[in-house]
């Protein structure tokens, strides 16, 4: 359903993205890991067309996903890192953002309302504003608003970031639930391993501007890789190689 080939994309003279090949197929939750600075980022905002690769190429059901960038991009949901609400709207405005101007405004606001129901955030949040949501209600708004247009595509980036250990849970549970009911692919970049465990079905480890290893969530625990082991575990082993 959507395969990146070749991936390449260098900033000045640092070579970030270095031949990343990966394949989706439809319904799969596919998460990305990888050290802090290996180009997560850098290879979502390429599939998003924020940024444009040096070379490769990305493709959405068989065909560059440049040629089919209009459909694509109706067919996408995202939930940002922080995310990212608009301050100056309600949450149901955010929630609904993607479908105002595609029907009336009424019933905009009730898909918005039954998405807030779906993340566990009660009708009377929908009015509120987000300065006044926690940042664990945020989240849920931003996933609320992630799945609202009925997205072929989700993208997760950092789904967990800021939250403590059990909303986090609760963000990844919501997430594999509702990747499960609506049958979406899923991208998602973390280096949170509990999200990993909970949302992936197949995991991509970046190192080095290139997935080091990838394969199943099962078969992850005995991949023979001691790097992979190493993030896994969250451990620094002495003059351990840091990829840079
Ligand atoms: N617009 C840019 N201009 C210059 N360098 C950039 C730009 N965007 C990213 N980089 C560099 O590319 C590298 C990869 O960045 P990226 O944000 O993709 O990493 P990441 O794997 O997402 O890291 P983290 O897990 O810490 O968020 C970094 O060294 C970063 O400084």
């Amino acid at each position: 359903m959507l395969g990146v080939r070749g991936l390449s994309k260098s900033f000045g003279a640092k070579r970030v993205l270095d031949g990343v090949d990966l394949d989706l197929t439809q319904g799969e939750s596919l998460v990305v890991i990888g050290g802090s600075g290996t180009g997560k980022s850098v290879l979502l905002r390429c599939i998003l067309g924020l940024e444009v690769p040096d070379a490769g190429t990305i493709l959405w059901r068989g065909r560059p996903l440049a040629e089919a960038r209009a459909e694509f991009m109706d067919g996408f949901g995202m939930l940002f890192q922080n995310a990212a609400l608009f301050d100056s709207l309600p949450v149901w405005r955010n929630v609904a953002f993607r479908l105002m101007g595609r029907m009336p405004k009424v019933e905009a606001r009730e898909i918005a309302v039954e998405k807030l129901a779906r993340v566990g955030l009660g009708p009377e949040v929908a009015d509120l504003f987000p300065a006044e949501l926690s940042g664990g209600m945020r989240k849920r708004a931003g996933l609320a608003r992630a799945i609202a247009a009925d997205p072929q595509v989700i993208f997760f980036d950092e789904p967990t970031t800021g939250l403590d250990p059990i909303r986090a849970a609760t963000i990844n549970e919501l997430i594999r639930g509702i990747v499960d009911e609506t049958g979406a692919t899923a991208i998602t970049i973390t280096h949170d391993m509990s999200s990993v465990r909970a949302i992936a079905d197949r995991v991509a480890l970046l190192d080095r501007g290139r997935v080091r290893w990838q394969g199943d969530l099962a078969a992850m625990e005995t991949a023979p890789d001691d790097y992979l082991h190493d993030f896994i575990a969250g451990r620094a082993r002495p003059m351990a190689r840091i990829p840079e």
